[in-house]
């Protein structure tokens, strides 16, 4: 297949590495206008693959059978809307990212849309990046398709497995969605890796109910002591994990909080569902975040 993906960062070049490993022509798409992109992956089994690949380049993005979207959730829309009109009009954009809320924002975009989350974990570590631990990446239509794209998960499993297939990708999303309105925000406001909240589980539960009544509201089957299972499984499995967005605070970056958190109180408001809990943290990240944003762009701070 030929395959553009736009985003070179960490999950980028993890899907980029494995699509040139197993025959597919792969470009990368990225923000500067240069014709070239460098990967460099250190493998789980501690193999390196090194290769500078074609980049930015039109006529391949328009002979594309597949745009792989590897963004920051706020990145998205911006991004896909600008290459969506060189994209022949059949070719399936595939978003893989944390959060939610970029497919109403992609809603006018004619291709077939398509949704994934991955529990793969990658992460930069100077110009290397480190598959530090291999998992499932799970697809399916992001809204009705009027053809069948689940072979895609057959050749991507093919690629850098494991992929599955799911007719109804929502739940899994909600799913996911809860995981890191619980461990995101914690984490980025405790400045401590995953394990650390398991020592919470009374707030971990809390939140749990807010995101519970939200998902049933959408529905979908759950409960918060199903969530909060759930959610404890991942903090286990996790424990040494810096989360994404304690990460981004660390660097100062814009977070995926209101494609997190932000999306979930959009969703509790359309349904009438109070979730101050998770409306606390929101604004605590966001207080956190344009403070080091306001300070970067020189702007007066609000007092
Ligand atoms: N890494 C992981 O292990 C996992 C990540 N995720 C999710 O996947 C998504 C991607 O994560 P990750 O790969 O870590 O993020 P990165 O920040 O590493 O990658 C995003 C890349 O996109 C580039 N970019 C930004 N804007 C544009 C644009 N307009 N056009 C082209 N390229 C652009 C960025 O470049 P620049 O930095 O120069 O702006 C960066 O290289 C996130 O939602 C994340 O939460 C989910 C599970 C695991
Ligand atoms: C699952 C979790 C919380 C792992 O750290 C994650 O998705 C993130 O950090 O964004």
């Amino acid at each position: 297949m030929k395959i553009t993906v736009l985003g070179c960062g960490a999950l980028g070049q993890l899907w980029l590495a494995a699509l040139c490993q197993h025959g597919h022509q792969a470009q990368g798409w990225l923000r500067v206008p240069q014709p070239w992109c460098s990967v460099n992956l250190l493998e789980t089994n501690g193999t390196i693959f090194n290769d500078i690949l074609m980049a930015n380049d039109p006529d391949f993005l328009a002979q594309s059978d597949l745009l792989l979207v590897t963004l920051k959730a706020w990145q998205v829309s911006d991004a896909v809307r600008s290459l969506a009109g060189s994209l022949p009009g059949t070719t399936p954009i595939l978003l893989i990212h944390n959060g939610m809320g970029t497919i109403d924002e992609l809603r006018d975009v004619p291709q077939p849309l398509l949704a994934g989350i991955t529990t793969h974990a990658a992460r930069r570590d100077g110009n290397l990046i480190v598959h530090a631990a291999a998992g499932t990446t799970h697809i399916g239509p992001a809204r009705a398709l009027s053809g069948d794209y689940s072979f895609l998960a057959d050749r991507l499993q093919q690629v850098l497995p494991d992929v599955a297939w799911h007719n109804n990708i929502s739940a899994e999303m909600w799913r996911k969605l809860a995981v890191n309105c619980v461990i995101n925000p914690l984490t980025a406001l405790w400045d401590c890796p995953n394990g650390e909240l398991r020592r919470h589980p009374q707030e971990v539960l809390t939140l749990c109910q807010e995101v519970a009544a939200v998902i049933e509201r959408e529905g979908h089957h759950t409960s918060a002591a199903d969530l909060s299972y759930y959610v404890g499984q991942v903090i286990e499995s996790t424990e040494e994990n810096i989360s994404s967005m304690l990460q981004d605070v660390r660097a100062r970056r814009h977070t995926e909080i209101d494609y997190i958190t932000g999306y979930l109180l959009k969703r509790a408001r359309a349904h009438g569902v109070a979730v101050p809990e998770n409306a606390r943290l929101f604004a605590m990240v966001k207080q956190k975040e344009n403070h080091y944003e306001r300070i970067g762009t020189g702007m007066p701070r609000p007092w």
